[in-house]
């Protein structure tokens, strides 16, 4: 695995107060323990129980204006479009569309949850894989700002849906530029052998025959090269690098291109993996794309919504086996499953002030999942917690809630959001009646 920071690190950790310094939103206060701006998180467990995931308008509308302010510098002009995929409640999408953020979309579910939201069509470009026809008939009713087509079979689909429509769609070209993110390996898209995106060299002769398709404008072009990368900014230029030589033979052979869509990815630190700043990214694009008189826009995710959310979990109890102490919590793998599927690092501290404060001893950090893949962190120093006591596992404002399922026949968690002293349940936690709800036993098992 090329990703930094696994779930098991060679290196000390970094102390609790050490992830707190870099996450302002987060602090702990000696009388209320672990607070998100001002609310403490043992008051948010109190109301809506555990597991429930928090995520702090601040941080999230600061991360925001971070990356917009950062391609304002570079005079990019480029739009941020937010990755629903990475956290679609509609809250945060409601927040990040109030401070101007469009909507990066890859179904109908996000599409109609960004409208829903208030995002408008203008500003929702709709990306992925392997768009129904059912979703590409929506994305031209709903009249948004741009399908993002990634294969030669579904430039002609989009084609005679919109044809059949009497509508024209406004299509850029994903582009497969064979660059390696050098992030994990379920999670870079911008290699040849990723399914995503049609290859840099078949791009000019696909998007000729899509100026020439009764049902397609073609708008321009877009790469995605991967997520969580924290490797520099080197592949995010080199891939940038490909797509602005795309533009000009483009433009030579009489085609125009008016957009290009640079993706998201941009990695976070969390553990403490260095990771290119907003400002990097918007020099890279600048560098590459800046002078060819496009409009510009990008696709973040993770960067702005991770570090704004925790998971807030209690412990179950804890565990002495033979060898190691297990901290057994009441979150598990269904909710969180990026340590499960990708190893993934996340610090996990505390909420009260004396286990913030208590010698540290190595234990394993698990859920109640019946698989052994359900463990958040090994050998990871925690102090003795009794059962009852809460933590927080942070980082978990993108691919958390997101990624959630029902495994184990467990409730999808609540989830709140926290702005200043206010904090507001902005999803339910879902009920034991919901999890059987649209079930049918057929009478005839019974007769
Ligand atoms: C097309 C596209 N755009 C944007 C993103 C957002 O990625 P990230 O959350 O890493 O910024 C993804 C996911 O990797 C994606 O597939
Ligand atoms: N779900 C992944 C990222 C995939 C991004 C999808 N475009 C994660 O949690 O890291």
């Amino acid at each position: 695995m090329a990703a930094p920071a696994p779930l098991l690190h060679p290196d000390p950790d970094p102390s609790f107060a050490e992830l707190l310094a870099l996450r302002p939103h987060l602090r702990m206060d000696p009388l209320a323990g672990l607070m998100m701006e001002e609310v403490p998180l043992a008051r948010i467990a109190a109301a809506h129980g555990t597991p429930v995931w928090a995520y702090s308008a601040g941080a999230l509308r600061r991360r925001l204006a971070a990356l917009q302010g950062a391609l304002k510098e570079a005079r990019l002009g480029a739009q941020v479009h937010f990755a629903v995929k990475a956290n679609p409640n509609l809250a945060v999408l409601r927040l990040l569309g109030q401070q101007g953020a469009g909507a990066d979309v890859v179904s109908e579910g996000e599409l109609r949850a960004a409208r829903a939201a208030g995002i408008p069509a203008a500003h929702i470009v709709f990306s992925g894989v392997g768009k129904t026809l059912a979703e590409i008939r929506l994305a031209l009713a709903e009249d948004i700002q741009q399908i993002n087509a990634e294969s030669a079979e579904e430039v002609e689909m989009i084609s005679a849906v919109a044809t059949a429509m009497g509508r024209v769609a406004r299509v850029a070209l994903r582009v497969n530029p064979d660059v390696d993110a050098k992030t994990h390996a379920k999670i870079t898209t911008g290699k040849s052998e990723n399914k995503f995106g049609i290859a840099i060299g078949e791009a000019p002769a696909l998007y000729a025959r899509m100026s020439s398709l009764p049902g397609i404008q073609p708008i321009g072009v877009a790469v995605h090269i991967g997520s969580q990368i924290t490797a520099g900014v080197g592949a995010y230029r080199t891939a940038y690098g490909h797509l602005a030589d795309l533009v000009r033979t483009l433009r030579a052979q009489g085609l125009s291109v008016e957009r290009v869509d640079c993706g998201g990815g941009l990695g976070i630190p969390y553990r403490d993996e260095p990771a290119p700043s907003p400002a990097a990214l918007a020099g890279a694009i600048s560098a590459t794309l800046g002078n060819l008189g496009v409009e510009l826009m990008v696709e973040p995710g993770r960067w702005i919504a991770g570090p704004a959310g925790v998971l807030v979990t209690s412990v179950v109890l804890q565990k002495l086996g033979e060898a190691r102490r297990f901290v057994v919590l009441d979150a598990a793998m269904n909710d969180l499953v990026r340590p499960a599927m990708y190893e993934a690092w996340h610090g996990i501290v505390p909420v009260a002030p004396a286990d913030f404060a208590a010698p540290l001893a190595p234990a394993d950090i698990v859920g109640p999942i019946c698989e052994s893949g359900d463990t958040f962190a090994r050998g990871r120093g925690i102090p003795s917690l009794a059962p009852a006591s809460l933590v927080a596992i942070l980082d978990a404002g993108a691919y958390g809630a997101a990624m959630s399922s029902t495994y184990n026949s467990r409730p999808l968690a609540a989830e709140v959001l926290v702005d200043g002293d206010r904090f507001a349940l902005v999803r339910e936690r879902q009920t034991q009646e919901a999890l059987l709800a649209g079930q049918h036993v057929p009478e005839w098992l019974d007769a």
